[in-house]
């Protein structure tokens, strides 16, 4: 690895109760890059990026976690909002805003306590509804979109925050394959940009596109490394029990039935 990671975890073991969630994983999140973490159901994918992102309650992990080479809790609740944004499976959101003020809702970290939003705020709010095309509906309440339409005004908050680190959690559930598409697109560019994107993926076609991978199995990290490595497709097809096998079709990496 070139740089320091942008994101750190060291024996980091979250719990729920009783229940060992994370068994004291070792995770190296690298800078400018796009990470996918992938598994099969119940692997702690979502557990993982939780505790990464700072929202795993205090008392359920143990272990050190790290934030552009800080440990986290040396992040004011300010700066960590805008160095990093979240997109989470599922999030409750006020389903009465409109889809305009819902993205707004990522421009807080940058806004004074009661301050107005700024010219800026408002043309980063239209750069990033444009961007995941959902533009047309943004005087629409939330609860009244479809599960895609919804997941597109949800990145462009995430977008609209313009974090250094962004960490989504299924952003691809409910998108159909052109935005499916897209959502790679905007990822390539972010880290171009120099951001960094981590993503918990089902979608192996698409998170065989990233950089780098974690796969998990059963509250640990099996493999991390190279997304193009032969060790790492060898993990993708182990923790999917060799019912896929990772082949290349005209230059790109595809996960086929096993
Ligand atoms: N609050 C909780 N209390 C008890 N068990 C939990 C809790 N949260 C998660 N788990 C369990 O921890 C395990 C990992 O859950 P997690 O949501 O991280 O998995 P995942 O890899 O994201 O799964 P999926 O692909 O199905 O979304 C699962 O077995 C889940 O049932």
């Amino acid at each position: 690895m070139t740089s320091s990671p942008a994101l750190q975890a060291r024996d980091l073991r979250v719990s729920a109760g009783a229940q060992l969630l994370l068994h004291g994983v070792q995770v190296q999140v690298p800078a400018q890059r796009w990470t996918a973490v992938v598994g099969p159901n119940g692997a702690g994918k979502s557990t993982l990026l939780r505790a990464l992102a700072g929202l795993q309650p205090r008392k359920a992990w143990q272990g050190q976690l790290d934030l552009l080479g800080r440990p986290l809790a040396a992040w004011s609740g300010r700066q960590r909002a805008r160095a990093l944004s979240w997109m989470g499976q599922n999030e409750a959101v006020a389903q009465e805003l409109c889809s305009y003020d819902v993205v707004m809702l990522g421009r807080l970290p940058h806004q004074a306590w009661l301050a107005p939003p700024s010219a800026h705020d408002h043309a980063v709010v239209r750069q990033c509804l444009e961007m995941t095309q959902a533009w047309d509906w943004r005087h629409r309440p939330l609860a009244e979109l479809s599960g895609g339409e919804r997941q597109r005004v949800l990145l462009a908050r995430t977008l609209a925050v313009q974090a250094q680190v962004v960490l989504m959690d299924e952003p691809l559930a409910n998108l159909d394959p052109p935005h499916q598409s897209d959502w790679m697109q905007t990822v390539q560019q972010l880290v171009r940009q120099g951001h960094t994107v981590v993503s918990v993926l089902h979608e192996l076609g698409i998170a065989l596109q990233s950089e780098h991978m974690l796969v998990m199995q059963a509250g640990r990290v099996l493999h991390q490394g190279a997304t193009h490595d032969a060790a790492t497709h060898a993990a993708l097809e182990a923790v999917f029990d060799q019912r896929i096998r990772i082949r290349q079709v005209e230059d790109m990496w595809m996960a086929l039935p096993g």
